[in-house]
């Protein structure tokens, strides 16, 4: 991680573990926004005005908060407005990097830096924190201007509305309530889930951990049981992002790596539909890189030592 601007010893994977052995995340540090004519966020902060070709997003195709932002691009349409690069899988000792790995890109060509950490001490040389992805980037300012996968949701579904192509409105004022209210209980049992459970360092936690994601799988699984095709209804909002992000690699990785192996997605009927109507969408399986996925989470030394990457599942029923 960078403290005051310098790289400090080996990239862990472990972020802080609190007395019983608990995962904990840290905080994002870049929180700026970007609104249609520059006026303040939501709730006040700074903001930029959105502009066709000026901000680009730089992600990690195994990363489900970058993934969740390459998403929402996706369905907003807002592809040739917003560009991105993609980082190899593997992480190096220094974090995220460009590289070899198909489909990533093997240099960074908006400053020419080597590593992700690069573009946070271009944007802040005394800044402290985690180099994570994504980074949602200013080509004018050459800074980070947010690096919340929350935030970005948020600022790709409004701020570049009228850029959009597709209209879709991934937070309808009518169903604010309701998304937020799932949006806690995804994050807690399931996106940062399977993390605690991966990460715990004790099998206290572990088993905490992995008993939440199981009865919030179940609960997903109950959603969808009337035959609607999101967990919200008949369109697709903002927490079918964040729920699809941790399903489509919960059979791939999180199941062997991560020793959440109850049960599969696809043992559940439900969900597993879910991940078929969310893939047809035009523009999502794109998103989607199964192989950067098993790649970059079994290129994590303190959980796979030998490196060895699994040759399944088979996720042909997925289309992969
Ligand atoms: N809260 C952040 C979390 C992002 C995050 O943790 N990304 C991971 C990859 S999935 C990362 O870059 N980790 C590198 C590190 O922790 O050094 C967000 O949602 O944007």
């Amino acid at each position: 991680m960078l403290v005051d601007g310098k790289w400090d010893a080996e990239w862990q994977p472990v972020q802080a573990a609190d007395a019983k052995g608990r995962f904990v995340r840290q905080d994002s540090v870049f929180r700026g926004w970007i609104t249609p004519d520059g006026t303040p966020g939501p709730e006040g902060q700074n903001a930029l005005p959105a502009a066709a070709g000026r901000y680009h997003l730089i992600v990690a195709y195994i990363c489900p908060w970058a993934s969740r932002t390459l998403m929402a691009r996706a369905l907003k349409g807002l592809e040739e407005v917003i560009s991105i690069s993609v980082v190899d899988p593997r992480l190096s000792d220094q974090g995220w990097k460009f590289g070899d790995f198909p489909g990533s890109n093997p240099n960074d060509e908006l400053i020419g830096t080597t590593h992700m950490h690069g573009f946070y001490t271009h944007s802040d040389p005394h800044v402290s924190g985690r180099a994570t992805v994504p980074v949602l980037w200013d080509k004018h300012s050459n800074r980070i201007v947010n690096n919340e996968s929350a935030d970005i949701l948020r600022i790709l579904n409004s701020g570049f509305s009228k850029f959009s192509s597709t209209g879709v409105d991934l937070y309808p004022e009518a169903m604010r309530a309701d998304i937020d209210a799932l949006n806690i209980q995804l994050y807690d049992n399931l996106n940062n889930g399977v993390y605690k459970a991966g990460f715990a360092s004790t099998q206290f936690a572990y088993e905490e951990a992995n008993d939440q994601i199981f009865a919030m799988l179940d609960k997903l699984e109950d959603l969808l049981s009337d035959g609607r095709r999101f967990l919200l209804g008949d369109a697709i909002t903002e927490s079918d992002l964040r729920a699809y992000v941790t399903l489509i690699r919960f059979d791939a990785a999180y199941v062997g790596l991560f020793k959440t192996n109850r049960r599969r997605i696809a043992d559940y009927p439900n969900l597993q539909r879910f991940l078929k109507t969310t893939l047809d969408i035009p523009g999502i399986r794109d998103t989607v890189r199964i192989d950067h996925i098993k790649a970059g989470y079994y290129s994590i030394k303190s959980l796979n030592p030998s490196g060895i990457v699994p040759a399944g599942p088979d996720l042909s029923e997925l289309g992969f």
